[in-house]
């Protein structure tokens, strides 16, 4: 992966920042770390100055340096009516399209797109490898709307340039419900970078939420843009150490073998939580509601309908759709001896493509989506018994997940330092990424939300944890 996967405006798998040829730059600054004499933190990207956003200076958020007295809207209200009916102009040669994610050729189209141009390593080694199924489940949650699938095509070959996608979000904030849309997967076609395309299409599609009588947005970017709500950090928990030397994900270190890293990374073959289990369709009740009070724990929610659940959890509302996308996302509940679900998991799983390398054509990658249990249900973050007990429980069925994961011959999984995941990534062994998540909301303003990580060293700290409880694709 790239040295300084910071740069990139999404990280793939994340890396540990070393190739497995001569001793990068980086390697070297991990030796000195080791040694304890490097001053610097890990490497996060900057801003720039705020008068240097050249477009984002003009939207509805806020300064770096603003103080926040009062949380809300920064725009001033207005209705659908005042929003142009017709999409802004585009340079002659181009125009508008709105996808048809129902429609096979338009998916492969979304896909290619996405595939050749998406966010990808400075090696160009890794592409992200996106199936009908992961936009099947991705894009068209209950309420998806087909004019939030933006696209822009050349007009005389009909070949899709840009892309970028709306879905309907019911945000939740310090215990204020925000109707809201998330914004993800733009896109520019490589050809077509820095030619202030990205800010047409963002305003593209604010025009179309905006005619939708919504006015709030929440999205996430590996760069920095006014202004961040929180930071999180990727982690990354080898499951086929080999492989991702091989391929280059990982680095060994001199005092370490192939054998003696792999046999770190090593997990039991068994599941080891009583009651484990597959989600099926019976349990979507029990998981709806474990689902919505284990998460009065975090400030930044997103609150689910019972078919949402179905959707993000199950695959789709569906169950015959649903088993279609369950290639994507996995779900597991615990059930006790009288029925009850007491805790779920779910990871969803987005494998690259890797390019020149003669051993391997792919690396299968999951990440950690969302989990509940009824340990932390009724409980604040910041009570300390209660963590030692979620801690406990928490290390106990991410194990099981990487379990699972390994007998699906998953060779990494991801997660970020949300949620409450400070509580087991270390004795799990997740290593931190050299990459960053900045969450970001549109015309809205709010006080900053712990991500996990200690502001100044860039550690995990789990004293503080994280309140960001959304998790996005
Ligand atoms: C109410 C409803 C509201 C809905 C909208 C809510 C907002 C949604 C916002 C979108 C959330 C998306 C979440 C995701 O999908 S994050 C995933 C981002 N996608 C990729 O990394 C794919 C590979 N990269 C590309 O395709 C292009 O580099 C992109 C498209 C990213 C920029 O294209 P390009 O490189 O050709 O640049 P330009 O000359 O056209 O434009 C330059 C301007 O664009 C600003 N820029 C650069 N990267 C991003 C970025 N990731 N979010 C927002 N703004 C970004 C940049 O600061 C500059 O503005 P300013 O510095 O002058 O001010």
């Amino acid at each position: 992966m790239s040295e300084n996967s910071s740069e990139k405006s999404k990280e793939m798998a994340g890396s540990n920042g070393t190739k497995n040829n001569a001793p990068s730059s980086k390697t070297i600054e991990d030796l000195l770390k080791l040694l304890g004499v490097s001053e610097t933190a890990e490497s996060e990207p900057q801003a720039k100055p705020m008068k240097d956003y050249k477009f984002w200076k003009t939207q509805p958020v806020p300064n770096f340096d603003e103080e926040i007295t009062e949380e809300g809207p920064i725009d001033a209200l207005k209705t659908p009516a005042d929003i142009p009916e017709n999409p802004y102009p585009l340079l002659k040669d181009f125009e508008w399209v709105t996808m048809d994610l129902d429609d096979a050729d338009e998916i492969k189209d979304v896909y290619e797109l996405l595939h050749e141009n998406y966010v990808e390593d400075s090696s160009e080694i890794f592409r992200f490898k996106y199936t009908k199924e992961f936009f099947n489940w991705g894009l068209k949650p209950p309420g998806w709307k087909k004019q939030w699938h933006v696209g822009v095509r050349v007009k005389e070959t009909n070949r899709l340039v840009a892309f970028i996608a709306g879905i309907p979000l019911d945000l939740e904030l310090r215990g204020k419900g925000i109707r809201s849309v998330e914004i993800n997967f733009i896109c520019v076609h490589k050809k077509l970078r820095n030619k202030r395309l990205a800010p047409v299409l963002i305003k593209e599609i604010t025009r179309r939420v905006n005619r939708e009588d919504i006015w709030q947005a929440f999205y996430t970017a590996g760069v920095v843009l006014p202004s961040p709500v929180s930071v999180c950090r990727y982690t990354h928990r080898p499951l086929n150490w080999e492989k991702l030397y091989d391929v280059g994900f990982s680095a060994l270190q001199p005092n370490e073998t192939i054998e003696s890293m792999t046999k770190l990374y090593e997990v039991p073959t068994k599941t080891q939580t009583p009651g484990l289990r597959k989600a099926e369709f019976k349990d979507l009740e029990q998981i709806y509601e474990l689902y919505d009070v284990f998460h009065n724990r975090y400030e930044m929610v997103q609150r689910f309908s019972k078919d949402e659940i179905a959707h993000w959890l199950l695959g789709a509302v569906d169950p015959e759709e649903a088993k279609k996308n369950q290639q994507v996302i996995h779900t597991y509940v615990v059930e006790d001896s009288t029925g009850k679900i007491t805790d779920f998991f779910s990871f969803y799983l987005l494998p690259f493509s890797i390019l020149k390398n003669p051993k391997h054509e792919s690396l299968n990658v999951a990440y950690l989506f969302y989990y509940a249990s009824s340990v932390g249900v009724g409980k604040s973050r910041k009570d300390k018994e209660n963590q030692s007990l979620l801690k406990e429980r928490l290390q106990q069925l991410v194990n099981d997940a990487l379990i699972i994961c390994k007998g699906l011959d998953i060779d990494v999984f991801n997660a970020l330092t949300s949620q409450d995941n400070t509580l087991f990534l270390e004795d799990l062994k997740f290593g931190l990424g050299d990459g960053y998540l900045n969450y970001y909301l549109f015309n809205w303003r709010t006080s900053q939300i712990t991500g996990g990580i200690n502001e100044a060293t860039k550690q995990l700290d789990p004293e503080a944890g994280s309140g960001v409880g959304v998790v996005m694709l």
